[in-house]
This record gives structure tokens, C-alpha cells and sequence, in this order.
């Protein structure tokens, strides 16, 4: 038989652990306040509808408490399923899709009528946050033709771009408005061509731009394994000389993923991560706990001794610290 003082005892008990997992965020409100965090919603991580849903309600809290969340996503599942119902052929090398004429209309179309719209859609469900759009509005991504390498030779992969400026004036005054940006990965060269640009890459080089504190790359496996795919035992933290002297041993996704995270953090973002994007709200346990989820990359160690001797923990180049954050 329960009595009522046992049955009291165990609502304290629950109310207990709430306030515990509630005030164990404090330290992690406190430290990213007003800050940036770029966001990478990847492709493969965006097939469930509850999952999505989870992942627009993390983006609100997080700009409840006070951060400034941009999202860049992917859509690579998307756009082979679209270029397969059109039947035009699609192929990758070193984790990168050969890019035809032909493709990119497809791309553009399916990233920012589509994909972009669709997440835009599942955040503005919680109020008149998101704001999408793409590297070529306001000149945001510039892009230059990239090859790919495949077995150490270069290959050339048609309309593939890299970033080689980013102005973030249009993303620095949706964030002041308290807007959320949803930016699909799209770029117009100085050349005039529309280029399609690796998600992971354009993450990277918004995150460095805006002197984001975090790059977080959401995907379909828990992080960087070891050995893949002979085992599943996940790297939970490396850092960029690690992370460098382990690139030429990476295949598909991975690569263009890893590579973004060494960009970042060569370039002075404090920290990149590969979270797993099929576990509900991995971003909220990720930025508020000390769970330690997926794979940390970090500066290398003379960087991190720099900065720390400076007393420059915070990313230098970060202008957000007088934001007014959240409304
Ligand atoms: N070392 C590795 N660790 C984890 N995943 C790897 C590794 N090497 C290759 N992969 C593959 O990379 C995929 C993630 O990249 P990708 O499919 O492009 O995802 P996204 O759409 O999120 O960008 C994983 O699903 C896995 O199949
Ligand atoms: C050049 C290149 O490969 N572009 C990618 C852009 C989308 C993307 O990056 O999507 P995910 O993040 O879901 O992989 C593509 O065409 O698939």
C-alpha cells in the first residue's frame, strides 16, 4: 500500500531531479550567452519527422536562452532523390557530387525551394523566428570552382565551389533582430556561376566568419568512428593535428565533414562537433550538459597554450559578447 507522505516524497524526489538537470545548465547559459553557434542540419539526419521537429524546438531554446543559432543545412538525400525522379545521373567523388548544369538547377531547387523552406517552416511553427536563405543573397558566400581528390589526384567535378569570402553583414542583422538564419548552401562565383557547395563547407567557413563559438555538425552516425566500418568505437575528441594526420585515411561524408571541422578550428572557432542527429535533441544535451556526446575537435595543442597564456579562451574575433541576446 502507498501513502500519501510516500507518495509526497516521491514528487519531491522528481520535482529534485528536474531542478537538478534544469540548474546544471546554469554554468553552460552563462558561458554561451549571447554567442554564435553555426549549426550543420545534415541531409541524412533530416528523414524523420519527429526528429526535424525536435531539432526546430532545440533551435528555439536555444535562442530563448540567449544564443544566437545559425543553421546551415544539407539535402544530399534530397537532391539524388529528385535527379533520380528526373533521371538525370548522379555520382560523388571524395564525398562531393559531380555537378552538371543540368544538377545544379536541381540543387538550387531542391535545397532552397524545398529543403530550406521546410525547416524554416518547422521553426516558425513556435513564433516568427526563421529567416531563410541562400549564400548568393546579399553576397553572403562568394565561391570559387573546387576540384575534388580522388587517391591523390585531382578531378574535376563541374559547378563544386568553395568558400572563398563570406560577408556576414545580412546573417549579423538577422541575429540583432533575433531572427534565426536557415542558410542553404549555395554560392555565386565571382566568375558569375551558381556553385554548389558542400554543406559541411559552408558551415565552416559562416562559423569562422561570424567567430561562432561552436561549429555542431549534425549527421546520421554517432560521430567519427575509429575504424570504419569495421568498428563503431567513436573518437569522442581530438584535436587538429590529430584530426589533420588522420584526413587522408577518411571516405565519403566523413571527409567533407572532418575537413570542415579542421577549417574551423585552424581558423580560431574554439570547438567543432559531430553530434549523432538521429538521438532527439543531441544539440540541447550537446550545448547545456557535460554528457560528452560524438566527436569533439579542438585547436591544436600550441594553439590552445597560446590562447590560454593569452587568457583568450574566447574566440578573438567574436563581436557578440555586447549582444543584447534574446529578447
Ligand atoms: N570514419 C567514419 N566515421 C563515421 N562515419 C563515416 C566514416 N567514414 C565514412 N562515414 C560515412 O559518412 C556518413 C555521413 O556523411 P553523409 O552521409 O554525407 O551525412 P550528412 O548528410 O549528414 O552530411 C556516415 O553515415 C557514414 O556512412
Ligand atoms: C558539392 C556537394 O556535394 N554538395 C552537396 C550539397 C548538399 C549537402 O551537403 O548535403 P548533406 O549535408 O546532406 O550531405 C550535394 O550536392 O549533395
Amino acid at each position: 500500500m502507498r501513502t500519501e507522505s510516500a507518495d509526497k516524497q516521491g514528487r519531491n524526489n522528481a520535482a529534485l531531479a528536474k531542478a537538478h538537470t534544469l540548474i546544471e545548465a546554469l554554468p553552460w547559459l552563462e558561458r554561451f550567452y549571447g554567442k554564435t553557434v553555426v549549426i550543420k542540419f545534415g541531409g541524412n539526419a533530416m528523414v524523420d519527422d519527429a526528429l526535424k521537429q525536435a531539432f526546430a524546438q532545440d533551435l528555439v531554446f536555444l535562442r530563448f536562452a540567449g544564443l544566437r543559432p545559425v543553421i546551415v543545412h544539407g539535402g544530399g538525400p534530397q537532391i539524388s532523390a529528385q535527379l533520380d525522379r528526373l533521371g538525370i545521373e548522379s555520382s560523388f567523388a571524395g564525398g562531393l557530387r559531380v555537378t552538371t548544369p543540368e544538377a545544379m538547377d536541381v540543387v538550387r531547387m531542391v535545397l532552397a525551394g524545398q529543403v530550406q523552406r521546410e525547416i524554416v517552416g518547422l521553426i516558425n511553427r513556435h513564433g516568427p523566428f526563421a529567416v531563410g536563405m541562400t549564400g548568393e543573397d546579399a553576397h553572403t558566400m562568394t565561391a570559387e570552382k573546387r576540384l575534388a581528390v580522388v587517391d591523390g589526384e585531382s578531378v574535376d567535378i563541374g559547378l563544386v565551389g568553395d568558400i572563398v569570402e563570406v560577408d556576414p553583414g545580412a546573417i549579423r542583422a538577422l541575429l540583432d533582430d533575433n531572427r534565426i538564419p536557415v542558410i542553404s548552401s549555395i554560392a555565386r562565383g565571382a566568375d558569375g556561376h551558381v556553385y554548389n557547395v558542400n554543406a559541411d563547407t559552408a558551415a565552416s567557413a559562416l562559423a569562422v566568419a561570424l567567430g561562432a563559438e561552436k561549429l555542431v555538425v549534425l549527421t546520421d552516425v554517432e560521430g567519427l568512428y575509429a575504424d570504419w566500418p569495421v568498428s563503431d568505437e567513436v573518437i569522442s575528441r581530438l584535436d587538429a593535428d590529430e584530426l589533420a594526420a588522420l584526413m587522408p585515411n577518411l571516405s565519403t561524408g566523413m571527409l567533407p565533414k572532418m575537413e570542415a571541422c579542421l577549417r574551423a578550428v585552424q581558423a580560431g572557432v574554439p570547438a567543432a562537433h559531430v553530434l549523432d542527429g538521429r538521438v532527439a535533441h543531441s544539440l540541447l544535451l550537446e550545448v547545456f550538459t557535460d554528457e560528452g556526446i560524438g566527436t569533439m575537435v579542438v585547436p591544436a595543442r600550441d594553439k590552445q597554450a597560446k590562447a590560454a597564456a593569452a587568457g583568450d579562451i574566447d574566440h578573438a574575433d567574436n563581436d557578440d559578447e555586447d549582444s543584447e541576446g534574446a529578447a
